[in-house]
């Protein structure tokens, strides 16, 4: 349950590793907290908790939950906030039918996904599963810009205990390919908004035959916005698959496709659904009606394909023609080889962010279908950010592999903001009904686009605000000043969008005085220019758009650290008030998997204590609470301690896991503010406490060992019992005892 009133710090509740994580960390953190008078309350944001949520007429009194979501979402708009967000799912179509089809299991009485809603009570129902399909809690949570970077102590540990990287070869074959024309970045229109233009916009499509059809009215630009229109061609798309299907055959490597079929919940699954076509096109071609009438769709991916198919009577004459027209395909680049998980399963499993830096971490190597590695083609459909990806691969092949031992960093300022840019697009991106002329109305009756196009095609309007745009460059101007480093805007005054955002970048540094402290630079260059500058120990800050900050805040941290789970990842809200994201990745299915099996949690929740350790400090500031501040102080100590004492978890089951990390943090935490001689109080408060977990290391370790090696219960994936979750997690009665 969620608290009533508004505590100190705002935990929130999430889904798969993390929040495992939490039901051993949260007890910890919340009696030390208190301690210093600080109330730790959480807020329900996963994708289950999101779901009951949305259904309340159809739920019992006990099932059914605020919308936390919402509450939140509130909060971060005040200059109270003081919120620890961990990584949520995002969910695709196959993740929301999974946690609804484990919720109707437990009971709820929810109606199921209208696949093909035709009435409007399905239409009706569909509309609020759409609102919690994809990136549905960042953009509400994020208003503020991003500030993500290593930690120092992170920084010195990981150079001092370089992780493994896989040799790059300069014959390599690996390569991205995108697209030239016919793109979003080429169909790009934008333009700020003049005091005039303001208000609310329409976007209509004008048919071919003159007949006007809304696409969304009420859309609404203050003055100062840049808006962006674009469409991607579905012709000009699927030529562009066909040709890379020949192209990777022909190549002898592996083809593989990447996309943000997450949070670009709209657009990337349709570019998703492509890539299966450009596969198993004839399949569907051949039995279209009766896999229609099967509820197939090429969007939910191939493995959705195989499980309508397994339940028809034409199975294996299905099954064969699927085998029959893959041996004709290239080899795919696989998720994971040994299940048999290929890059066009799921959707959910392209994840570009994640995907692409493993790959140019393991030096350009990808896993084929029979468990070795291969080169890879990376097919990155639109051509907006490919460039950034081509020039790491290119650095790779011409300097070798990065060495994180002596590796300079990359730090990112990200324009995030009031669902600023492509990943605030959602509600404005369409898959184009008829063919036709797409256009902007704006307020005063101006045109502001025009986009000539045809069935199929996916259109979309992005939009960054001005008072976002002001915010992020200042943030940008403090970091440099901070740093005193090399400091690059990455925008490319050829492309529509990021000539808007320059306009409105060199005044403000002028202004400032500080023109000469940055670089605007086009992304490929600037990360030829990065990967130089990091290549001599140095570092650079990438002061970016919202998909670059989240693009790069996986791609160095994960050549530079081994993984982006330890960022620091502030979110400093425009209205006063703090964010503190933890870590920069997702949720990391594949450890709930691990766990399952031999109950062994690899999270690292160093990005956890991280956060903590800057939430109160924060803390500390607003509330003029001086113990809050020994308490800050003392996580960071704590933190040094456990990455010093190789106390972050392992991976393999029976070494010590995120338990083991976390009894650690708590076991120096404790011993930092016993010996902390700013606050009398705190040290004679937690005196006994670090001498009992002191006195019972031994114990309580052998109690998380002896835990480990057998499947674990958690009652449920997505939405399991908060009791059995407990039991998995604090498996040592000795240590619960202590903490209380
Ligand atoms: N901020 C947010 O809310 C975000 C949410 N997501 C969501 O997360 C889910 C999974 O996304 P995906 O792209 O697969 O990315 P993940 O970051 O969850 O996973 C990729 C890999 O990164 C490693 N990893 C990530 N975090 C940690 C950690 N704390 N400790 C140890 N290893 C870690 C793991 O590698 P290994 O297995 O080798 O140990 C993991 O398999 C999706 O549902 C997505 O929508 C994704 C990004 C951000
Ligand atoms: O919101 C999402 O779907 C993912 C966010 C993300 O990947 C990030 O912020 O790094
Ligand atoms: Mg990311």
């Amino acid at each position: 349950m969620s608290d009533t009133n508004t505590p100190d710090i705002v935990y929130t509740k999430v889904d798969e590793a993390p929040e495992l994580a939490s039901a051993s960390l949260l007890p910890i953190i919340r009696t030390f907290a208190a301690a210093a008078g600080v109330t730790v309350g959480t807020r329900d944001i996963s994708l289950a908790g999101r779901i009951i949520a949305a259904f309340p007429e159809q739920l019992t009194e006990a099932q059914r939950q605020t919308d936390d979501l919402a509450v939140l979402g509130e909060l971060v708009k005040s200059p109270e906030a003081n919120v620890i967000k961990l990584p949520n799912i995002s969910a695709s179509v196959p993740q929301l039918v999974a946690a609804l089809k484990e919720l109707q299991s437990q009971g709820f009485d929810l109606p199921d996904y209208p696949e093909n809603p035709q009435t409007d009570a399905e239409k009706a129902t569909r509309a609020r599963f759409d609102a919690i399909k994809g990136s549905a809690v960042n953009p509400v949570l994020r208003e503020g810009n991003s500030d993500r970077r290593a930690a120092v102590a992170v920084k010195n540990y990981a150079m001092a205990n370089p992780h493994s990287m896989g040799k790059w070869s300069p014959d390599s074959k690996t390569h991205v390919s995108t697209m030239s024309a016919g793109d979003f970045r080429s169909n790009e229109q934008s333009s700020t908004l003049t005091a005039a233009q303001a208000g609310d916009a329409r976007i209509e499509l004008v048919g071919r035959d003159g007949s006007v059809t809304v696409l969304k009215d009420s859309v609404n630009y203050p003055a100062g916005t840049v808006v962006d229109t674009t469409f991607m061609s579905a012709r000009a798309l699927s030529a562009f698959l066909a040709e890379q299907v020949a192209a990777t055959k022909e190549a002898g490597i592996l083809f593989s496709i990447h996309l943000k079929a997450t949070m670009m919940k709209v657009s990337d699954p349709i570019l998703f659904g492509h890539a299966v076509t450009a596969f198993v096109g004839p399949v569907f071609e051949k039995y279209g009606d009766k896999l229609k009438a099967a509820g197939a769709n090429p969007n939910a991916g191939l493995a959705d394909l195989h499980a309508r198919v397994a339940g028809m009577p034409e199975k294996d004459e299905i099954e064969a023609e699927i085998a029959a027209v893959m041996a004709e395909r290239p080899p795919l680049y696989m998720v994971n080889s040994d299940k048999g998980i290929t890059n066009l399963h799921v959707p959910s499993d392209v994840i570009i962010d994640a995907s692409l830096p493993a790959l140019i971490r393991a030096g350009g190597k990808g896993w084929g279908p029979d468990g070795t590695e291969a080169d890879a083609n990376c097919v990155i459909p639109d051509s907006s950010y490919a460039s950034v990806y081509d020039a790491a691969i290119e650095d790779c092949k011409a300097n070798g592999a990065i060495d994180p031992a002596t590796v300079g960093t990359v730090q990112n300022v990200g324009l995030m903001a009031q669902k600023a840019e492509e990943y605030g697009s959602h509600p404005t991106t369409f898959e184009v009904p008829h063919a036709g002329m797409v256009r902007v109305v704006l307020a005063n009756g101006d045109i502001l686009s025009e986009h000539e196009v045809e069935a199929g095609d996916i259109w979309r309007a992005a939009s960054s605000r001005k008072a976002p745009i002001e915010d992020w460059v200042q943030l940008a101007i403090d970091r440099q000043a901070a740093e005193n480093c090399q400091a690059i805007f990455w925008l490319d005054e050829t492309r529509a969008h990021d000539a808007q955002l320059i306009a409105h970048v060199k005044p403000l540094l002028e202004a400032a005085g500080v023109t000469d402290r940055f670089r605007i630079l086009p992304p490929r260059e600037a990360t030829h220019v990065s990967f130089e500058t990091i290549r001599k120990g140095e570092t650079s800050i990438a002061v970016t758009g919202n998909v670059l900050r989240d693009y790069l805040t996986d791609l160095f941290p994960i050549l530079e650290l081994g993984t982006s789970a330890k960022m620091l990842s502030i979110v400093k809200l425009m209205n006063g008030g703090g964010m503190f994201e933890t870590g920069a990745g997702g949720s990391a299915p594949k450890h709930v998997q691990q766990l399952m099996e031999e109950n062994h949690l690899r999270w690292d929740s160093l990005g956890e204590f991280c956060a903590l350790g800057e939430s109160l400090k924060y803390l500390a500031t607003v509330k003029n609470n001086a113990k809050a501040k020994v308490l800050g102080e003392a996580v960071e100590l704590a933190t040094q301690q456990v990455l010093d004492n190789d106390r972050s978890p392992s991976r393999r089951v029976g070494q010590p896991d995120n338990r083991d990390s976390h009894f650690y943090f708590a076991l120096y935490w404790a011993q930092a503010l016993a010996t902390q001689t700013e606050d009398t109080e705190l040290s004679a408060h937690f005196a006994p406490l670090a001498k009992a977990l002191t006195e019972n290391e031994a114990a309580i370790v052998a109690d998380l060992a002896a835990a480990q090696g057998s499947p674990a219960d958690t009652g449920g994936y997505y939405h399991p019992e908060p009791a059995k979750v407990s039991s998995v997690m604090r498996p040592s009665e000795t240590l619960n005892k202590i903490i209380g």
